[in-house]
């Protein structure tokens, strides 16, 4: 099977490659449908983009875990690509065992792509992340062996600002405890210690994408807004930023978090943060599960310091659905269910049709893009480079792609290499010290591509080497 990594060797496969590219648009089928293409009239425009790709695109072999939307699965298999689907994410035995196969994986927040499995991932191209976090994945390796990462910034920002905005509401009202008591009949109507939100401050931690979108929900409702950040941002509406964490919890009613896992945040909210905060206020995490020490929250809720909390992620969560949140997954979970005003739910803050249909086409579209084209736009951990697509009308053109350790002299280099041939546009960028390069080259035979590749692959420089044609 030739691998995207690689290029065909022998000039029958290259010469296919190079008549076969049909007209596509982005989201068409390629080669192995073409036949299909011509007769529905899609390759009449001559300028129409060429679709490169060194490999039959039936060759791709993507394996999605943790339930990716339909949207993105249909685009990759409008691709001609093979595509693996599964609800679940996979232990780590298992993962290493399919990880060694295949060309691209499409995960969302359970999946952890540490150096020990994405060392086993030898094929691998890229990485999909179907979400906002990208912790799970050992970035840096994956940008040292030249596999791009992409994920989805903001499409689930709203859907977690919501969530957020509910609880609080929820909380204020005990509305969790009132709901289960009457699941089991029990009518229990109490306003001690209920209250509104109107007039109460919340306090966010971390005015990122989700922090500022439940700024502007949470102003709507009545409430004054505080924000602590680690860099200094523009305040939406009647928000004020405060200059440390211990400031925002003593003034605010709730504390929402909505920060990254980072070795900085992790026990963010500790025994000492819940000492900062007043009596009575309320925790609320949809963040990450690392970023509130939880055996720490349990004993200020006990002591009344914290009169209630909204959890939607924690440091262990299961792979998948079932029975799975018990004390052997997280050893504090029977004390964590037996307090009362906490609601607790299985990471569900960006889990909405609208986020996750958008999310799909997003990565998926960025996948594509990458594959086929070497785009690098939303990549999180690869100079970001883009060049515009090759049409029909450069038959015979190719797209060089290097990826390669950022030190002196490189360029010198693959420019001698590239000297006998008339290059069209070329663009390179870094990022740390990996570094990528794209040129479009023109007038290229067969056995040029082979000579221009294997020239390449034997710099000290390089990290991966690709040509598109
Ligand atoms: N529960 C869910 O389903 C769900 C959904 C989406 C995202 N998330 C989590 O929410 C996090 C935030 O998402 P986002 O899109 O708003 O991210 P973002 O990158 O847009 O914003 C994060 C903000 O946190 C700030 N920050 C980083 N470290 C900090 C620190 N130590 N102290 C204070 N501020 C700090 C950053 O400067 C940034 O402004 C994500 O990283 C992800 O882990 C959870
Ligand atoms: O990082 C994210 O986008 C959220 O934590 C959601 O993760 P999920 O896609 O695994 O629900």
């Amino acid at each position: 099977m030739a691998s995207p990594r690689d290029i065909p060797t022998h000039a029958t496969e290259v010469s296919h490659s190079l008549s076969a590219s049909p007209a596509a648009t982005f989201h068409s089928p390629l080669a192995s449908h073409s036949n299909s293409f011509m007769s529905s009239g899609m390759m009449r425009r001559t300028t129409a983009p060429k679709q490169l790709k060194p490999f039959s695109t039936g060759d791709i072999k993507i394996l999605l875990l943790e339930n990716v939307n339909q949207t993105g699965q249909d685009i990759l298999r409008e691709q001609g690509y093979q595509v693996e689907f599964l609800k679940s994410s996979l232990p780590e035995d298992q993962l290493i065992e399919k990880i060694r196969d295949i060309h691209v994986i499409g995960i969302r927040s359970k999946t952890k792509l540490t150096e020990k499995v994405l060392r086993e991932a030898k094929n691998l191209l890229v990485i999909g992340c179907f979400c906002i976090g990208t912790n799970q994945v050992d970035l840096e390796f994956a940008a040292q062996h030249g596999i791009a990462v992409f994920n989805s910034p903001f499409a689930n920002s709203r859907s977690v600002a919501e969530l957020v905005i509910g609880e609080i509401i929820m909380l204020a009202r005990q509305l969790g405890d009132r709901s289960n008591e009457m699941h089991h009949g029990t009518w229990n109507k109490v306003s001690a210690r209920c209250w509104e939100i109107r007039g109460k401050t919340l306090g966010i931690i971390g005015y990122g994408h989700i922090g500022s979108q439940l700024s502007v929900l949470a102003e709507a409702m009545g409430m004054k807004l505080i924000y602590y950040d680690i860099l200094t941002m523009m305040a939406i509406g009647s928000a004020r930023q405060v200059p440390t964490l211990d400031a925002l919890l003593q003034e605010a009613d709730f504390v929402s978090l909505h920060v990254p896992e980072t070795p900085e945040t992790k026990n963010m909210i500790s025994s000492n943060q819940f000492q900062q905060m007043k009596t009575g206020s309320y925790l609320i995490n949809a963040s990450r599960g690392t970023v509130v020490d939880i055996p720490a929250l349990i004993k200020a809720m006990r002591s009344g310091k914290i009169a209630g909390a909204a959890l939607d992620v924690y440091p262990n969560e299961p792979a998948g659905n079932g029975d799975y949140f018990n004390s052997q997954l997280n050893q504090w979970g029977d004390d964590l269910r037996s307090l009362n005003n906490i609601i607790l739910s299985p990471h569900i803050g960006g889990s909405t049709e609208e986020a996750q249909r958008a999310i799909g086409v997003e990565v998926a579209d960025a996948l594509v893009r990458y594959i086929n084209q070497g785009v690098t736009l939303g990549s999180v951990n690869l100079p970001e480079v883009t060049m515009r697509s090759l049409t029909l009308d450069e038959p015979d053109h190719a797209r060089v792609i290097y990826v390669h350790h950022n030190v002196p002299g490189v360029l010198r280099k693959v420019n001698e290499i590239l000297a006998d041939h008339n290059v069209d546009k070329q663009i390179t960028d870094n990022r740390g010290d990996v570094a990528y390069l794209m040129a479009d080259v023109c007038g290229i035979k067969d056995e040029d591509i082979k000579l221009i590749r294997d020239s390449l692959d034997a710099l000290s420089s390089r990290i991966l080497t690709r040509i598109l044609y």
